[in-house]
């Protein structure tokens, strides 16, 4: 028996079920990139009877193996397919690109990366390329580094890698050198995808590491205003099969192979890879799809980066798997974000056809656009507000979001915001219901298939509304940090479940409150251990408060102290400046907090800021200002 027929039996039975049930997959499928391509596939092209005769001539005499295995059933399907409109399922920059071109483009970089990485199957592997007919393109797990802007080639180029057995490594476009560097050589990239634009830059960079660079080539969009028969005829068909013989290909994958490299954000510390399997992949898009019951009809307006879980698997992939459109704004921008809501759902009532239905951001990016909302004539609130309200969903999360930001939003558009809480190793954990109570100030509960339990210090497990640390246990879990075997054990106790170093707790009807990092926000002044996030909430309720952030300084009598950096906002500057006095002072704080919050909480030390240092997700690193504050003489 040939390896192939041994690395596809299984998987036979797992893609017939999906098949048959409308295409959700179960949690068997042996990679992603299969499901994806699956889906993809079906959802986009045009058949016209002929083609779909010609479509059975032409995979009838592809050289797969025999009648029942994983690729029997694909081609099965797709002879089924009837005549499909072809649809968008990325647009950016006023371009749309169909499942159809995007596949055609993974084929493409597929056979870059053949040529271009030679790759020797590593010791151990069993499944080398002398065993297999026609898997010459396998590159046995090397790291391949993709740096582009959110775009159809940025996807193209992810799903090449995918079907080519190499392992995805987002880069971010805003790393300086040295943290780029530091990312390609601990990774150990043989390759980088870039994009035009980038590629002068990053073949200097790649000298430095001895890593080749390729251009991903232009994927080709579909013509304006006509949405279907670019790709038809002989075309489609010898697409169609070329991708069947592709998808034969990833069958060497198995689930648990790695897919994808993420770097954490590096806010507690050095970033570290976190390595996700196809399984993990394929398990949070499905646990996503089903909480949040994204279908075809979602379009989704994506302003967020890709290096980071919320804009890939949120905003992504878990969009693509259930056949939704997705729309790139690579730069997130409040004009930008109001106006394409308004021309999804014009005033007259009507809804444009490519109108966006879902949306996620960071609580900053909410707290930008409200701010925007303000700068507002009354008929273009109306009309924003209005058209807001028409959208299905609206997430938020990646930090807290701050009360008064939820309570304005909702306010103003209705819609109540969906908060839930990831980190790159497990993507999402906890989430506010899609139907049902959404909480202010909580993370909801468990997704489903998601296990969580909190741990006290001495490791006992906390009961209800008990502090101390998450620990997460779900089919979406990382495998490990990339080369750190060590850390890798550190994170996980008895029983398969990872410590996510968050402090957290619960509340009375079983909903999650985060209460931060435990080695960030969770101060320890005079014996009392305080949350940041919670007082950083409560001064984010004061009226000249923009933005703030909380953290303990080091002190020699308490241990630590409560410091407030404060960002005001533009009124109680105007105003202070009228008045030729400070915005608030910490007398000023320190009055107004009595009521609200415990003596031990109140600041004792303020600063006033005009911004805050954020990261692309809008994160404040706290460890890097407290250093900075506490060098100050
Ligand atoms: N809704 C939320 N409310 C509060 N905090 C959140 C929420 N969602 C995510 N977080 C925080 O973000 C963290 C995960 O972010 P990410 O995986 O990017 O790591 P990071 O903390 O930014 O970087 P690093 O792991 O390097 O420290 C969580 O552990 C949690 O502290």
């Amino acid at each position: 028996m040939s390896a192939r027929v041994v690395e596809t039996i299984t998987p036979a039975a797992a893609l017939v079920s999906c098949v048959m049930s409308s295409f959700k997959a179960s949690n068997r499928l042996p990679s992603l990139i299969s499901h994806c391509l699956l889906s993809l596939s079906l959802r986009s092209i045009t058949f016209s009877p002929s083609l779909s005769q010609q479509f059975r001539l032409v995979s009838s005499h592809s050289t797969g193996p025999s009648s029942g295995t994983f690729m029997e059933v694909v081609k099965a399907a797709l002879g089924q397919v009837s005549a499909t409109q072809e649809r968008a399922a990325l647009r950016a920059e006023q371009k749309s690109y169909s499942y159809l071109q995007i596949v055609a483009s993974a084929l493409n970089i597929s056979n870059i990366l053949h040529n271009e990485v030679a790759i020797t199957a590593p010791a151990g592997c069993t499944r080398t390329t002398n065993e297999v007919v026609n898997v010459s393109r396998y590159l046995h797990g090397a790291r391949v580094g993709i740096v582009a802007k959110p775009s159809a080639e940025f996807v193209s180029a992810v799903l090449g890698t995918w079907l080519s057995g190499g392992v995805a490594v987002p880069l971010a476009l805003s790393y300086p050198e040295t943290e780029l560097l530091h990312v390609m050589n601990d990774s150990d990239v043989s390759m980088i995808l870039s994009t035009q634009e980038h590629h002068e830059t990053m073949k200097n960079v790649a000298a430095k590491c001895s890593a080749k660079v390729s251009v991903i080539p232009t994927v080709t969009s579909m013509p304006p205003n006509n949405n279907c028969n670019e790709h038809s005829g002989r075309e489609a068909v010898n697409l169609v099969a070329e991708l069947i013989r592709e998808i034969e290909d990833s069958c060497l994958l198995k689930g648990d192979d790695p897919a994808l490299i993420l770097y954490t954000s590096g806010t507690t510390g050095k970033p570290k890879g976190v390595v996700h399997t196809h399984k993990s992949i394929i398990a949070q898009v499905q646990i996503l799809t089903e909480a949040w019951e994204y279908t075809s009809n979602d379009q989704l307006l994506n302003c967020l980066p890709l290096h980071h879980v919320h804009g890939l698997f949120n905003a992504l992939f878990a969009p693509l798997y259930a056949g939704a459109a997705v729309e790139f704004m690579p730069k997130f921008s409040v004009r930008g974000v109001w106006q394409r809501w308004r021309d999804s759902y014009p005033k007259d009532g009507n809804k444009a056809d490519d109108a966006i239905t879902l949306f996620t951001g960071v609580p900053t990016m909410y707290t930008r656009l409200l701010q925007g909302f303000q700068t507002m004539d009354a008929d273009l609130q109306k009309a924003s507000a209005s058209a807001a309200n028409q959208l299905r969903l609206m997430m938020c999360g990646s930090s807290a979001l701050p009360y008064p930001v939820m309570k304005q939003w909702e306010d103003i558009t209705g819609h109540r915001l969906l908060e839930r809480y990831g980190m790159t190793e497990f993507v999402m954990a906890l989430s506010n219901p899609l139907h049902g109570l959404r909480k202010g100030g909580t993370v909801g509960k468990p997704l489903p298939r998601v296990e969580v339990k909190i741990l006290a210090e001495d490791g006992s497990e906390v009961v209800r509304m008990g502090v101390g640390e998450l620990c997460v246990r779900s089919p979406s879990l990382f495998k490990e940090y990339w080369k750190q075997p060590k850390v890798t054990k550190e994170s996980f106790i008895d029983g398969g479940f990872f410590k996510t170093g968050d402090t957290v707790t619960m509340d009375e009807d079983g909903y999650y409150i985060i209460l931060g990092r435990t080695n960030a926000d969770i101060m320890k002044v005079g014996g009392y251990k305080l949350s940041a996030l919670e007082i950083e909430a409560v001064l984010l309720e004061h009226e000249a408060v923009l933005e703030c952030c909380v953290l303990g300084l080091s002190d020699e009598d308490y241990g630590e102290i409560v410091c407030a950096i404060v960002v005001p906002n533009a009124d109680a500057k105007r105003s202070a400046e009228q008045e030729l006095k400070p915005v608030i002072t910490l007398a000023d704080l320190c009055d107004w907090s009595k009521e609200r919050l415990a003596p031990y909480k109140i600041p004792t030390k303020l600063f006033l800021w005009d911004s805050l240092p954020r990261n692309a997700m809008g994160k404040v690193n706290k460890k890097e200002i407290r250093k900075l504050l506490e060098q100050r003489p």
